[in-house]
């Protein structure tokens, strides 16, 4: 399998944000898209993720059946942590499962990101960190094989980012791919980066 961008150009608002944008990343694969603030690196995930269509170029997902969409092999993890505050931990990620479909086991899930003993814990109490760890169990929770992945390190702390870079060394293992917006450094093993440059 392979993500591949060709002279990716995206306008919002009637502007445009990204113009010319390519890139590819094979299995095993990670990707850090970097850049200032309002360079495009959320719209570069939400274009991969198919949420926003391009205005030229294209996005494709190679080597795989045609018949599945390919937003059904990505997990887009964006800023926001869609926490539901009246389920329990537990219940937020077997919800999640559920909607994407996936079969991974849950309580393993929340044991690797630090959060096994807030399993029975509404999830509206959860600290900002904690949030962002149960949006990472979720990556766990339903596997696929891409992971888009904005700004994941934003409100972890040092384990929460070992953690995280635990999670991705242990994907990318397994033929998984990786593809990142941060502002910091992920530490990528053998990664590509993708340097956005600022909008005028
Ligand atoms: N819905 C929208 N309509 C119009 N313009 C938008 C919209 N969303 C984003 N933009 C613009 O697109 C540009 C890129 O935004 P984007 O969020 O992709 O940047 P970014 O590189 O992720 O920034 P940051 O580092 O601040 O997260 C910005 O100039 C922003 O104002």
């Amino acid at each position: 399998m392979r993500l591949v961008a060709e002279a990716l150009s995206v306008v919002r608002g009637g502007r445009p944000v990204l113009e010319g944008v390519s890139f590819s990343v094979g299995a095993g694969g990670a990707l850090a898209i970097v850049g200032p603030n309002g360079a495009g690196k959320s719209t570069l995930l939400r274009a991969i993720a198919g949420l926003l269509p391009p205005a030229s170029g294209s996005v494709r997902l190679e080597g795989v059946d045609d018949e599945i969409p390919a937003r059904e092999s990505m997990h887009m993890l964006g800023h926001l942590d869609a926490v539901k505050s009246g389920l329990s931990v537990i219940r937020n990620l077997a919800f999640a499962r559920d909607v994407l479909g996936g079969e991974g086991e849950l309580l393993p899930a929340l044991e690797r990101v630090g959060l096994a003993r807030l399993a029975d814990l509404p999830g509206g109490v959860l600290s900002a960190g904690q949030r962002r760890r149960l949006a990472l169990a979720r990556l766990l929770a339903a596997p696929r094989p891409i992971w888009l992945l904005d700004e994941p390190t934003a409100a972890l702390d040092a384990g929460g980012q070992a953690a995280l870079a635990g999670l991705v060394a242990d994907h990318r293992a397994k033929g998984g791919m990786v593809v990142a917006a941060t502002h910091a450094e992920l530490g990528f093993k053998d990664g590509d980066t993708l340097d956005l440059e600022p909008r005028t």
